[in-house]
């Protein structure tokens, strides 16, 4: 499936051009450095019923906004940010997905090439068996309702976090993409990532070896 045919939010996919070179122009004007390229590229999903949150948590991550009364996603929409987790600059590809079940036939067929899937409430049954999940409570789930949930599912864990108050959002993602890099051999990592949905721009080799996390999360 060819991604850009599932974006409809306006604002969507704004990294697209983030890596491209920039003249400034005029006379007497420097060429501006272009970015260091990303190490990693890293897809993630978010997925859940309608109005859980889903694109309020993305673009509190991707842009600190909120909004508080928001369309509601068509399809799937995506957004980029750059994180820098221990030491290495990770292109994210965050994937929002319409929450209504009209779409889930194209919102499924993003599950597979996603390496974290954070869900917000809907059990994944298309996903990688492979993939790292976090469930997370946005809005008015409870604690204690979302660990019984995320306790039915091997290797889930909870996470509370609020996108209208700005907590632990950017900490969820961040623990994502960490426990993701952990799990996962970097050979098959780079394999895998060089095979991204989105192909951004050519990167280089990554050395063997991480090293150890240097996070500090308050989620989980
Ligand atoms: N109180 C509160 N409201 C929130 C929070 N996050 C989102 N909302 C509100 O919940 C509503 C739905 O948010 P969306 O982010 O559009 O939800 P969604 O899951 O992407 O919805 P669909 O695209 O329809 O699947 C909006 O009115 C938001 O303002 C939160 O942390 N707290």
């Amino acid at each position: 499936m060819d991604p850009g045919a599932a974006l409809h939010r306006p604002a969507g996919g704004g990294g697209l051009g983030a890596g491209s070179p920039a003249l400034s122009g005029g006379q007497g004007r420097r060429r501006k450095q272009p970015p260091r390229p990303a190490d990693f590229k890293l897809q993630v999903i978010i997925i859940g019923s309608r109005d859980v949150g889903k694109t309020s948590l993305m673009e509190r991550f991707t842009d600190d906004t909120f909004c508080e009364a928001c369309k509601s996603t068509v399809g799937v929409d995506f957004k980029i940010k750059t994180v820098e987790p221990r030491g290495k600059k990770i292109r994210l590809q965050i994937w929002d997905t319409a929450g209504q079940e009209r779409f889930n036939s194209i919102t499924s067929a993003y599950y597979r090439s996603a390496k974290g899937i954070i869900l917000m409430k809907m059990i994944d049954k298309y996903a990688s068996e492979d993939a790292e999940l976090l469930l997370v409570g946005n809005k008015e789930i409870t604690r204690q309702q979302g660990e019984k949930f995320a306790q039915q599912i091997a290797g889930m864990r909870f996470c509370e976090a609020s996108a209208k108050d700005n907590f632990n959002v950017d900490e969820i993602f961040l623990k994502l993409v960490d426990d993701i890099l952990k799990k996962m051999p970097l050979d098959i990592l780079r394999n895998e990532l060089s095979n991204s949905i989105l192909s951004l721009q050519p990167e280089p080799d990554i050395p063997p070896e991480l090293p150890p996390p240097r996070l500090h999360v308050r989620c989980c």
